[in-house]
């Protein structure tokens, strides 16, 4: 393949760049502009601008180390228990200021949920696991309803079957996939409208894998996801848009296929074809 790329290094800065199929306004769930971010002096995203789209799966790649996590966790506020972490910039969700102190951090992270790298049940039961967040956000007044949040999450996260006839054995007993599956179930069941995912396989088998992969393009009809991924080829098969950081940097977003056939950026091109990462 010829690609023409641009040496963004020569360009200062890495200009932020978007290629191939743009993001409808009125697709835009979560807009950033011009977001950094720092632990104390060291600055780890600078001037970070880029959309997401409802109902797609955006991923996050880039060499180690060049902030596609603290981007990830800058969306929700996850930073904030960092003591040393400021944020700048603009993040809103639907419109909302995502960092205007008005807003409830705790309902903006059932908003926008979190699925970590390690599979981290509670050491509680399967039912409770599920249940737990619908009870804290007094999103259920019945048994039966929580009973059903906890059913239809469990559905939805492809792990019912597997499960349904031991939902009162701890969660902690779950083989390693069936635990990522349950802290998904446990994202969804407090009806997230962005399920945010950082290396959510790096722990997982290749079934495992595969799995949660096949779940996560169902999830995107009802969701809007964004994943950082260490893999390429989990990037290419499960996101529709891709974003390339380097440094701190946004280098390129784009479709997919346009990140993964046709970069803009030498750098891009570089990272995907493995030359360096
Ligand atoms: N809690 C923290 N305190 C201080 N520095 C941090 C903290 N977390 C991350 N960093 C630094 O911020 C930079 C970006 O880290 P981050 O984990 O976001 O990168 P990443 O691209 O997700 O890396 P990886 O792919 O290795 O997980 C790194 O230099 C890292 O050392």
């Amino acid at each position: 393949m010829n690609v023409q790329t641009k040496d963004s290094e020569q360009d200062h800065g890495y200009p932020d760049t978007t290629v191939g199929k743009p993001i409808l306004e009125s697709d835009i769930k979560v807009a950033a502009r011009d977001v950094s971010v720092f632990y104390g002096e060291k600055q780890a995203i600078k001037s970070v601008s880029l959309d997401v789209a409802a109902n797609e799966v955006t991923a996050f790649i880039g060499p180690s180390g060049c902030g596609k996590s603290t981007f990830l966790r800058a969306l929700n506020r996850m930073n904030d228990t960092i003591d040393i972490c400021r944020v700048t910039g603009d993040i809103r969700l639907d419109g909302e200021d995502v960092y205007d102190r008005k807003v409830d951090v705790v309902q903006l992270r059932a908003r926008v949920g979190m699925v970590f790298q390690k599979p981290n049940p509670f050491p509680k039961s399967i039912f409770e696991n599920v249940a737990y967040g619908p009870r804290i956000h007094g999103l259920v007044s019945h048994k039966s309803e929580l009973e059903e949040i906890v059913h239809s999450s469990l559905e939805r996260a492809g792990l019912l079957n597997e499960v349904k006839d031991r939902l009162d054995t701890p969660g902690t007993g779950l083989s390693g996939g069936q635990q990522q599956r349950l802290c998904i179930a446990r994202a969804i069941a407090v009806s997230p409208e962005v399920i945010l995912m950082d290396e959510p396989c790096s722990a997982l088998d290749p079934i495992a894998t595969a799995k949660i992969e096949e779940l996560i393009d169902e999830l995107r009809a009802n969701y809007t996801i964004v994943i950082v991924t260490h893999s390429m080829q989990q990037a290419a098969r499960v996101s529709q848009r891709t974003a390339f950081f380097h440094l701190g940097n946004l280098v390129e977003m784009g479709d997919t296929e346009t990140i993964f056939t046709n970069p803009e950026h030498r750098l891009t091109q570089g990272y995907i074809t493995g030359r360096f990462g």
